[in-house]
């Protein structure tokens, strides 16, 4: 798979983990930084993974910061993504069945690096189930982005 991810400073040692895995694994990946653990703003982060997914360039998109609660934040405020953070395995896949999540946030300082593994695993394996409530919510989903 095509694999978006980006970190702040407070992820960026689990995103250099996760990567090496991630490859290891056999999937592509496009690291939009940041490249070293100097201070960083999470935002700017966010926009950059988030763009690239809306646009196609990756299937799926993974953001680490300290909490992954303002990678969230930032990702869900941009048209076209749908993001969860990532703390539990059930989430992580339900949220791509019944949401159709295309973001993962993950709080580097809350999971360790086993823990994020599995919810990545569980985040890449899920597909959007086609249920007609599912789509409808999902629909009503896009339709809030549009009355901003
Ligand atoms: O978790 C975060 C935002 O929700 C960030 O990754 C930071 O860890 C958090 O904002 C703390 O910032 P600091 O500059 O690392 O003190």
């Amino acid at each position: 798979m095509q694999i978006v991810i980006g970190s702040d400073h407070a992820g960026f040692h689990l995103k250099q983990e996760l990567i090496q895995w991630l490859q290891q694994a056999g999937h592509s990946i496009n690291d939009v930084g940041s490249y070293n653990p100097d201070p960083v703003d999470f935002p700017d982060i966010a926009f950059a993974v988030c763009d690239k997914v809306r646009q196609g360039e990756g299937q799926r998109g993974i953001l680490v910061c300290g909490t992954g609660v303002g990678a969230v934040i930032a990702a869900n405020k941009i048209k076209g993504i749908r993001a969860a953070v990532g703390h539990d395995v059930h989430s992580a896949h339900q949220s791509v069945e019944h949401d159709d999540v295309n973001v993962l946030c993950i709080g580097a300082q809350i999971v360790g690096p086993w823990l994020a593994r599995d919810l990545i695993d569980a985040f890449l394996q899920a597909t959007f189930v086609q249920d007609a409530d599912f789509v409808r919510r999902v629909e009503k989903l896009t339709l809030l982005e549009q009355r901003n």
